[in-house]
């Protein structure tokens, strides 16, 4: 008999989790419901799913795997509906980025046996099932956080499954995991949304501030470009601790505002000193959220179809480009052209062929 998945919700997440069942096991059966009919429609054109429901109906009896794939409380909202369709061996996941209060209504409704939490640490600020893609959940960290009475073998059998599509499971109970993403993710995303509402507000008549911003500040807001339905669910789901998290990062803030005010360049070199030391032992290469990006930049000639030139002959050697755009900045004042790729090998190999056609490339 074919494997069977559902999915609740076939955004960026779902979207791309069904892309990489459909590349791993192209004869399971996947079923979908997303309030959005384009994206079913989309998803059903592209063969990733097999049916695509108008509704939480009979569509999802007999599903080996049940993903949860909707904003974090609408997933929660969803348990009850989908209780009835938890038959048999049938495990009940959820991809949600707080995880306290959907194994709380896990408890509740009496479903613990089938519920196993799941959140993958991988993504980006884009949204939407158009920007999915197989590849993202590759070598990304995917945290687990099994109740206590979901039995050990099917925990094992649902790692093994993630396993398989190139992900790498972490067991973790749901408060850990609420406070470690609190202070990782969450913290982060609100300083970014903040700090670039701060630069909103403040900016000069002729927008000085938008226009003069560096490298720095669009490194430290590119989140900022997130989901606003996303963050609001998942601040709303995780305020007991994000608020405790903001709160001892206010007060780290007000620590630096002292020492800056009075002077002490000891201290600022000391906290710089020993920022730099700890960023620099994390490893790009370590999977997580934030990929190593795989890049090259090369001089363009600034005329017409200077970018379509060097688009076909990246086609030409079958390479996929991930991004491009030019940059201008301290170290390439005249603007370069940056291509992204999904892999270091298509850099390696783009850098090479752009070389053979005698472009000056500078590999990041
Ligand atoms: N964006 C990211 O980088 C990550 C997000 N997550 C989590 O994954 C979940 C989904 O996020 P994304 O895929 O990024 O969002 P998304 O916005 O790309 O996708 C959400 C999908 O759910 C659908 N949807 C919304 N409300 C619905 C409802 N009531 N019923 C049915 N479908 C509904 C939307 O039409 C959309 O297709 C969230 O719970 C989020 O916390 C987890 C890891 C990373
Ligand atoms: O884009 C990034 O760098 C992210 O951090 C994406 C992200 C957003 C939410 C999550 O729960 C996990 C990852």
């Amino acid at each position: 008999m074919k494997m069977k998945i559902g999915f609740i919700g076939l955004g960026l997440i779902g979207g791309s989790l069904a892309k990489a069942i459909r590349q791993y096991y192209p004869d399971c059966e996947i079923t979908a419901f997303d309030k959005n009919k384009e994206t079913l429609a989309l998803a059903t054109l592209e063969s990733v799913i097999d049916v695509a429901a108008t509704s939480l109906d009979d569509n999802f009896y007999g599903c080996r795997y049940l993903f949860l794939c909707a904003p974090v409380s609408c997933n929660t909202a969803y348990l009850k509906q989908l209780a009835r369709y938890l038959d048999g061996d049938c495990i009940l996941s959820d991809v949600g980025s707080v995880k306290g209060q959907i194994h709380r209504e896990v408890e509740r409704l009496g479903i613990g046996k089938h519920f196993i939490g799941g959140h993958p640490m991988a993504g980006s600020e884009k949204s939407g099932y158009a920007n999915s893609r197989a590849m993202l959940l590759e070598n990304a960290y995917y945290v687990l956080t099994p109740g206590k009475e979901v039995p050990e073998e099917k925990v094992r059998a649902f790692q093994e499954f993630l396993e398989s599509l190139k992900a790498l499971p972490v067991l973790l109970d749901a408060d850990t995991h609420d406070k470690v993403t609190g202070t990782i993710s969450h913290l982060p995303h609100i300083i970014a949304a903040s700090l670039v509402e701060l630069v909103r507000d403040t900016d000069t008549g002729e927008g000085l501030m938008k226009t003069l911003a560096a490298g720095g500040f669009k490194d430290l807001t590119r989140i900022a470009s997130s989901s606003p339905v996303m963050w609001q669910h998942i601040c709303e789901q995780n305020k007991e601790h994000i608020t405790e998290i903001l709160s001892g990062y206010i007060r780290s803030l007000e620590t630096a505002k002292e020492h800056i005010a009075a002077g002490d360049g000891q201290w600022v070199y000391r906290l710089f000193d020993q920022s730099r030391n700890y960023r620099n032992s994390i490893s790009d290469a370590s999977a997580g959220p934030i990929k190593k990006a795989y890049a090259v930049y090369c001089d363009i000639i600034d005329e017409a179809g200077g970018i379509a030139a060097i688009a076909t002959i990246l086609a030409s050697g079958g390479i996929n480009i991930k991004n491009i755009g030019i940059v201008h900045n301290r170290e390439f004042e005249e603007g370069v052209l940056r291509i992204e790729f999904y892999e270091e090998t298509a850099s390696k190999k783009a850098a090479e062929l752009l070389q053979k056609y005698r472009y000056i490339v500078y590999e990041r």
